[in-house]
């Protein structure tokens, strides 16, 4: 008996969604349909700017929430056409998992704050989309986690471990969105498994790249290859606490701006734009090989997955960094890079659906498994 679930993610690079359909009814899960929509240039500047507290943003976050809620409406639509020959409709559908647009996430705890509890926040309208397209919704996944006292991030490490595990060898897994998260899989199985975020991903390229030269990101990591790495302004960028922070931990654009690169750029005005963007390229790289390094040494095999996996000049500084191990991309594996945040969003959809918990104690760091997410009703 087939078992459809949608998953929808609009992650940190703020580039748009990426959706899948999914059957896990057998072993191994098949992705039936994908679609991805870009957001317009407009919408990533309201989004980009809703990062930041600014003016009347209780208003504009909401009417932003709506918007995703009618792109991801238009993705389901999407995917749902795909599969419309194949006799699968909306009915066949068991849920929905909506990822929403992350704008802020503070997940650490607050200690003279009565709560004590930080936070995190999804921009979505999850009731919206259950209008619109007639199916059951499951929204807000992160915030249980960091009730119960975790970093509400990263959440893919439990579904890398039911796609990606490998009996009897460590396998690692770097998702390279705008941030970068590693997961760490085990040779023992009786052993934790490992998540957590290694500081920026593509964000602070984009952001480079588009101000300098007008295109949302480096295609290829060409303009990054063009340049050389500046010794100095990497020095000053690794200067960091979060890099050297032990796990379980977490960041977003709420640390790792475009603010945050000008404020470390003071004293480098003359350098050249390609190599400030190859600088960048191995910040990211570096601070991923040090995680392995730090956490996962006996990796043979590091799965590469994210919009990132299509950058050429960051995968092989990767290499260059980890001659221990091999670099591939997931589409190796059967799953294409850009699918998997997708698939996982899927997957933890139907495990709240199973009241089955979605997070990694071992990786988020919350006091015990949770069942991840809010159910709206088709
Ligand atoms: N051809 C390419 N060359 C270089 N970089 C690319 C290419 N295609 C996509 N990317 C990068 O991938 C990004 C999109 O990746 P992805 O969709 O995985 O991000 P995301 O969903 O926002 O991730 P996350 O939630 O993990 O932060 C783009 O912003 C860009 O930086
Ligand atoms: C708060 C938030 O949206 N975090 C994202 C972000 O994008 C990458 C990295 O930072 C990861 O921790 C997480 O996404 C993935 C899907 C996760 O939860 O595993």
């Amino acid at each position: 008996m087939a078992e459809y679930y949608i998953g929808l993610m609009s992650g940190t690079s703020l580039d748009g969604v990426d959706g899948v359909l999914v059957d896990f009814s057998g072993t191994k899960l098949r992705i039936l349909a994908r679609s991805s929509q870009a957001f317009d240039a407009q919408f990533r500047t309201e989004l980009l700017a809703l990062n930041s507290p600014s003016d009347d943003e209780l208003h504009r976050a909401a009417r932003a929430g709506n918007q995703i809620a009618a792109a991801y409406a238009q993705v389901v639509n999407t995917l749902l056409s795909q599969v419309a020959a194949s006799g699968i409709g909306a009915t066949n559908v068991c849920a929905i998992g909506a990822h929403g647009q992350t704008v802020r996430h503070q997940p650490h705890r607050i200690s003279n704050e009565a709560s004590g509890a930080g936070y995190t926040l999804q921009l979505n309208n999850p009731a919206l989309l259950a209008e619109l397209t007639g199916l059951t919704v499951v929204a807000d996944f992160r915030s249980r986690d960091i009730a119960a006292g975790g970093q509400g991030a990263p959440l893919v490490p439990a579904f890398h471990q039911h796609v990606f595990g490998q009996a009897n060898t460590m396998v690692s897994v770097l998702n390279l969105g705008g941030i970068a998260n590693v997961t760490v899989l085990p040779a023992d199985p009786s052993e934790p498994v490992l998540g957590f975020d290694c500081g920026p991903g593509n964000a602070l390229m984009d952001a480079w790249c588009q101000q300098q030269t007008g295109q949302p990101f480096d295609t290829g990591g060409a303009w990054a290859a063009s340049g050389q790495c500046l010794p100095e302004l990497l020095a000053q960028l690794r200067d960091e606490p979060y890099f050297n922070q032990a796990p379980p931990k977490s960041t977003g654009r709420d640390l790792f701006s475009l603010n945050w690169l000008q404020t470390k750029l003071q004293g480098f005005a003359n350098a050249r734009g390609q190599d400030i963007q190859a600088t960048l390229t191995e910040l990211t790289a570096s601070a991923c090989v040090d995680c392995i390094n730090n956490y996962a040494k006996e990796s043979k095999l590091l799965v590469v997955c994210g919009g990132g996996a299509f950058n050429t000049e960051l995968l092989r500084r990767l290499q260059a960094g980890l001659p221990q191990l091999q670099v591939d991309t997931s589409d190796h594996l059967g799953l294409p890079a850009l699918d998997v945040e997708a698939a996982a969003f899927a997957w933890l959809a139907r495990q709240a659906i199973q009241r089955q918990a979605g997070n990694l104690p071992s990786a988020t760091g919350a006091a015990g498994p949770r069942i991840l997410g809010a159910i709206y009703p088709a």
